[in-house]
């Protein structure tokens, strides 16, 4: 018999994840954990950079381009790749699309129908919505015909039940989708596979997972479902952020908008980008490194309402899930700061929390006491190996056990 060539084993796919003012971007082959290229732009603007390395972390050339625009940074870390690697063949592109609405709850290769729909729904996440859309058409233009597959921050939360789901406010508002969708749900849905993978027995039942980024928020999971999400409507509930201001009372927009006349525009730019850690360390950072290095007054006001936060969504999450099992911590303070874990999970031996200081100190996989009830993780999370997943499945690439 003449052996058969895996007609997938040269195909490549491209997974983009925008953000605010920056943008990730990643190469996968068909199979396998291991990307072949990743980089990320950083302070799209003026003083924009882009930086790419291939799987040996060599860096590749960058071309002179536009980074001053997501589009412009996107085409150009295009161009790098298709210098690096000129005989690529890419088979699709998957983005991260921060909001898939009421109408997408699982991952969807883009037509113009779903354009359509994706960027009517922008203003949901102003901060993010755009610009996802924004490297969708720069993809599209760079490569026409090749399959644009849209992944959803949403989607994991959407069979969430309706407690978790509405406002209390009148319900016609729910019926034209006025809901919490939570987000992040890329993550989640990795970290649940990785649970999965290395402790069925704690995923079967109650884990609250902690991402804690840039953006932060937490979920709780009940035997592998969504059933309760920090964020609501907006990338703003919940936990405070580097910039957002996590959950708030209303009736501070009010004051805003009467007693200080403040614009819409005003009040947007406020709750997204001058909050959170940011606006409590009085301006000083939103960067949880940089804080836990001040160590001083404006830092601890900052992080102080960061830890205080978490543990009153821990608290929640574990009362509607009767309990709680496991704790995971991702997301870049969730990975790295000993200091927010250890002080998160302080005073929470009633809830079975006990973590081991010498395993937290070196971020162990598992940090809890040998002996304590409930097991506390550190799982890396991988946003992109999601997204890649989802377009290797959208190209028909056959499931196949990682050599
Ligand atoms: N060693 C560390 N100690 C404390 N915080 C860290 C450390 N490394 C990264 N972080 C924090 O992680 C946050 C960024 O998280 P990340 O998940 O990378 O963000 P994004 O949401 O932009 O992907 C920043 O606040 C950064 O300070
Ligand atoms: C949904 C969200 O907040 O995303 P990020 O953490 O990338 O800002
Ligand atoms: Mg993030």
């Amino acid at each position: 018999m003449i052996p058969q060539e895996d007609p997938w084993a040269h195909k490549v796919f491209l997974t983009l994840n925008a953000g605010s003012s920056s943008f990730k971007v990643a190469m996968y082959g068909a199979y396998g954990d291991d990307p072949i290229v990743t980089g990320q732009a950083d302070r799209i603007g003026p003083e924009g950079t882009l930086k790419l390395k291939d799987s040996e972390g060599k860096p590749l050339a960058i071309p002179p381009g536009d980074l001053t625009t997501h589009s412009g940074a996107l085409a150009t870390a295009i161009a790098a790749i298709r210098a690096r690697f000129p005989n690529m063949q890419l088979a699709a592109v998957g983005h991260r699309v921060v909001h898939g609405g009421l109408k997408y709850a699982a991952p969807v290769v883009i037509d113009d129908q779903v354009f359509a729909d994706l960027v009517a729904i922008s203003s949901f996440a102003p901060l993010h919505q755009p610009h996802n859309m924004a490297g969708v058409k720069t993809a599209m233009e760079a490569f026409p015909g090749v399959p644009q597959v849209a992944c959803f921050d949403t989607a994991f939360h959407r069979g969430q039940p309706f407690v978790n789901d509405t406002f209390a406010i009148p319900f016609r508002y729910y019926e034209e989708g006025v809901r919490r969708y939570g987000f992040h749900g890329l993550s989640y849905e990795y970290v649940t596979g990785e649970l999965e993978r290395i402790a069925p027995h704690l995923m079967a039942g109650r884990v609250v997972v902690a991402h804690l980024g840039n953006g932060a928020s937490m979920c709780a999971i009940y035997k592998g479902r969504s059933v309760a999400s920090s964020m609501g409507f907006s990338v703003l509930d919940g936990l405070p952020m580097g910039t957002r201001c996590g959950q708030i009372d209303p009736g501070v927009l009010l004051y805003m908008l009467e007693k200080e006349k403040l614009s819409t525009d005003e009040i947007r730019q406020i709750l997204y980008n001058e909050s959170g850690l940011l606006g409590l360390s009085g301006g000083m950072s939103n960067d949880m490194r940089t804080l836990e290095a001040a160590d001083n007054a404006a830092s601890h006001r900052a992080i102080d309402y960061f830890v205080f936060r978490v543990q009153r969504e821990l608290g929640g999450m574990t009362a509607v899930m009767g309990g709680i099992d496991a704790l995971v911590f991702c997301g870049g303070i969730g990975e790295n700061s000993r200091v927010v874990r250890r002080r998160v999970c302080e005073r929470l031996g009633w809830m079975g929390i006990e973590i081991d200081h010498g395993k937290n100190a070196e971020s162990a996989t598992i940090i809890s006491s040998e002996f304590a009830r409930t097991t506390v993780m550190i799982v890396p999370t991988h946003e992109d190996l999601v997204i890649a997943r989802a377009a290797r499945k959208a190209a028909g690439v056959p499931e196949k056990a990682a050599a």
